[in-house]
């Protein structure tokens, strides 16, 4: 049999890690949805919605014009997550309840999730360490590219001012153990970038804690203290780094990414608490 050529099994990796992403997102919109049927329920709220199925139809129908999905792809899929939505909540995929259900009739295991306190539904979306084998075959020039992108829109201000020259040649980590991530950041031709070889100093964190201090919700200080973050090789690189991270000027990051980091960050925090609360 002929062997399958590198760049196939590479795209496939790829692939095999999308299709787990899209399950992975398909299991957190059921729990949302099981969360937000108990939510009406105590609202007196009617289980079904057309205006707001209808909503989410025109958004996605936005979206993937944007995307250049071909017309009705999008459709299909929101419609078959809708008529998922419409069961999840003891409906039939007309919309009316199926006549002879308890209402309301979630899966057995969606049974907690409905009638719980509030936010309880965030509990149920897979934690960081649930992702890591997801992230893991996302192949690694575009992990790194993403990086450089996220990192570079964050520091552009300062990386333009030529702040950040003593970075010039040295090389910094940032490793978050519960995605199975690390990466090593230097600095060249006046932009951060993914580099090879181990890092001189490292900044160590889960994603959560990461996504505070980056979001400015808690400050670099507090997280050291508490030993959430760490600082790891030449110390003086890693504080010279950290201080700069303190003193960056806030309002110059771009306001779009100001704004998705704090909620990021805020929705990060809140799934861990319940988490933990559910533990
Ligand atoms: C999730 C909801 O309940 C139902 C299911 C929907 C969905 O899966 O998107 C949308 C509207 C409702 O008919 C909701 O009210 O938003």
């Amino acid at each position: 049999m002929n062997q399958v050529p590198f760049a196939v099994s590479l795209l496939r990796r790829g692939i095999d890690g999308l299709d787990d992403a899209m399950l992975l997102l398909l299991a957190g919109r059921r729990r949302l949805v099981a969360g937000l049927a108990a939510s009406k329920r105590r609202g007196g709220l009617p289980a079904c919605d057309p205006a707001r199925e209808h909503a989410v139809l025109a958004r996605g129908d936005g979206l993937a014009r944007r995307l250049g999905l071909p017309p009705g792809l999008a459709r299909g899929q929101l419609a078959l997550l809708i008529a998922d939505g419409r069961h999840l909540q003891g409906l039939a995929a007309d919309g009316l309840p199926v006549p002879d259900a308890p209402f309301p009739n979630p899966n057995p295991g969606d049974q907690a999730m409905v009638g719980a306190p509030t936010h309880p539904y965030l509990r149920w979306l897979p934690p960081p360490r649930r992702w890591a084998p997801v992230l893991r075959r996302v192949p690694q020039a575009w992990q790194r590219q993403l990086l450089e992108r996220a990192v570079g829109q964050l520091l552009d201000k300062p990386l333009r001012a030529g702040e950040l020259g003593f970075l010039q040649g040295r090389r910094i980590g940032i490793e978050v153990p519960d995605l199975g991530l690390a990466w090593v950041l230097g600095l060249e031709d006046g932009r951060l970038r993914s580099v090879d070889g181990p890092a001189e100093a490292s900044v160590r964190g889960s994603a959560t804690d990461l996504l505070l201090l980056a979001s400015r919700l808690e400050d670099a200080d507090t997280l050291f203290f508490q030993r959430r973050l760490e600082l790891t090789g030449d110390t003086e690189l890693g504080l010279t780094a950290r201080n700069l991270l303190d003193r960056l000027p806030w309002e110059e990051v771009p306001l779009a990414v100001r704004i998705a980091l704090n909620r990021g960050a805020r929705a990060a925090r809140a799934a861990r608490e319940a988490w933990r609360a559910g533990r």
